[in-house]
């Protein structure tokens, strides 16, 4: 029985709760100016992932400012390539550059042997935060979902089209299967060093699962995940885990029921009433706000937020966004969502 006083572990375990927990993904970011000191005091935004000090620090801060349900540890999904041997970079306004691995012939420059040395910082960042955040906050540890982390791993850097990365899969699928099997290997072991550093839910993060066929969704979404979350329970049977295939669409009926998560993450686009007909009595679902909707805010933000409440409030729900939130929101349209949802 999840600790009670815990809400968003009591919505991931089943109940419909009057006021739904709330987070938000990116919910640490450029939008809070105590966030960019401490970017700047860091050096960096890799050298914050690798600062326990600093990374907690910037964990909480979203905490103090909005009191959220959950807190979700400060990293990156492309630590998992780095931890491989892949070199990574964060250049300014540019994201993600990584040596992109376009074939099989690349594997050979992976390497799993090193990984919790790599990983080691973030373990202490999740074993701080489990001492330093409030009784009633739970604590989210993350990863992000095999294909999507690949994408970056072929393409080296954000896609449009993702024509490297669907090329090398539809082309050689047994080296590609080579490539997921790497990756949900690094990311299981990472997991479950983050569950015992005490993380108390995960959060698997397939951000760009919807630009699959139908049959790559099964082989490299809906596999590796079920793989994922088997290693995961087999040691942790009742670990709460939340995957989000954004973009999946009906996809996610399968993606609840053959991958054995906990919970679903909805995009900003998925139809409300059919999830709450027929994925919402599945289990647990998340989401759905559109971030734009922190800038713009006004009466268009508490309607739209009204709406997604009143739509999934007959079962189990943790409110959040459709994706990350945006550098340029305002902190003042989050307290008034958040204060919108708990004062209904
Ligand atoms: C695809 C992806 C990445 N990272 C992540 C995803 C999946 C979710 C999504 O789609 O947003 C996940 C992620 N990235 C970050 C977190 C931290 C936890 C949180 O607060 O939610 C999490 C859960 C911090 C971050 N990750 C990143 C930042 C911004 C870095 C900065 O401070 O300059 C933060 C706070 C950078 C990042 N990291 C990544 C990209 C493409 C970028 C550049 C885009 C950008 O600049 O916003 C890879």
């Amino acid at each position: 029985m999840p600790n009670s006083n815990k809400t968003f572990l009591r919505a991931l375990n089943g109940e419909t709760l009057p006021v739904p927990p709330i987070w938000l993904m990116r919910q640490a970011g450029r939008y809070l100016p105590e966030y960019r000191a401490t970017r700047a005091e860091a050096g960096s935004f890799l050298d914050l992932c690798y600062n326990p000090d600093l990374a907690c620090e910037v964990t909480l801060q979203p905490l103090r400012r909005y009191d959220f349900d959950a807190a979700i540890l400060f990293s990156d999904i492309l630590v998992i390539p780095k931890a491989l041997g892949q070199h990574l970079a964060f250049k300014q306004g540019e994201g993600p550059q990584l040596e992109p691995i376009r074939d099989a012939s690349g594997l050979g420059r992976l390497s799993i042997d090193g990984i919790h040395s790599s990983l080691g910082p973030i373990y202490e960042t999740v074993s701080k935060l489990s001492d330093a955040i409030p009784d009633h906050t739970a604590l989210i540890g993350f990863a992000g979902g095999p294909w999507t982390v690949a994408t970056y791993m072929v393409e080296g850097k954000g896609s449009k089209d993702f024509a490297n990365i669907r090329r090398f899969a539809y082309g050689d699928p047994q080296g590609f299967d080579q490539l997921i099997d790497i990756v949900v290997e690094a990311t299981t072991q990472y997991l479950l060093k983050q569950v015992e550093a005490g993380a108390e839910c995960i959060q698997l993060f397939e951000t760009w699962g919807g630009v699959l066929s139908e049959n790559g969704f099964k082989r490299w979404v809906i596999e590796p995940t079920k793989k994922i979350v088997a290693s995961l329970r087999a040691v942790h049977p009742d670990l709460p885990i939340i995957g989000f295939p954004r973009g999946a669409g009906l996809h996610m009926i399968d993606f609840k029921q053959q991958t054995g998560v906990t919970a679903v993450g909805l995009d900003s686009g998925v139809p409300l009433k059919w999830v709450a007909e027929n994925l919402q009595k599945l289990g647990p679902v998340q989401g759905n706000l559109d971030p734009m909707y922190l800038i713009t805010g006004g009466d268009e933000m508490i309607d739209e937020t009204r709406r997604i409440l009143e739509t999934l409030k007959n079962g189990p729900f943790i409110f959040n966004l459709g994706h990350g939130i945006t550098p340029e929101t305002s902190p003042d349209n989050v307290d008034k969502l958040v204060k919108f949802i708990r004062n209904q």
